[in-house]
């Protein structure tokens, strides 16, 4: 599995020890930025890792900023991303049975970093149920965008 990962400066820390949960799991992460608390645009590192999910570079994207709202919205413009704002176990279990999310987003400023691990550990555990789901999430794309 890959993973590829960003955030803003509010999502940083908890990037930071992600990347190092996951890669000391064995899974290959790719590490887009930023790389200090200096103030960011949410949005460039949105886009950095949405267009890696897209072009089939990774399984999963993580993004991580202070409310999750910025990077979700930025993401979810991306016609093959279907990015979820977690904030709890169940709703990241939801994302990967019912929405096939590719995605995860977290905020960071409102989650215990234990949380944060809970949430990625459970979304990259969960399958797609596919099933009725699949035709639901097919339909998510935008036809005339
Ligand atoms: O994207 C966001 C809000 O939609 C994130 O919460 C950002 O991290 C936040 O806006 C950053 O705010 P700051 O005051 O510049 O630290």
């Amino acid at each position: 599995m890959k993973i590829v990962i960003g955030s803003d400066h509010a999502g940083y820390e908890y990037k930071a020890k992600l990347v190092t949960l996951l890669t000391g799991k064995g899974i290959e992460v790719e590490d887009i930025g930023p790389f200090s608390t200096d103030s960011v645009d949410y949005p460039d590192f949105a886009h950095a890792v949405s267009e890696n999910v897209e072009q089939g570079k990774s399984d999963f994207g993580i993004l991580l900023c202070g409310s999750a709202q910025g990077v979700t919205m930025t993401a979810n413009k991306h016609q093959k991303v279907r990015a979820a704002l977690c904030w709890m176990t169940d709703i990241a279990a939801l994302a990967r049975q019912h929405n096939n999310a590719n995605v995860l987003t977290l905020p960071a400023r409102f989650i215990a970093y234990e949380y944060a691990e809970q949430i990625v550990e459970t979304f990259l555990s969960t399958e797609f149920e596919g099933g009725r789901h699949e035709n639901r999430v097919n339909k998510i794309a935008c036809s005339s965008c």
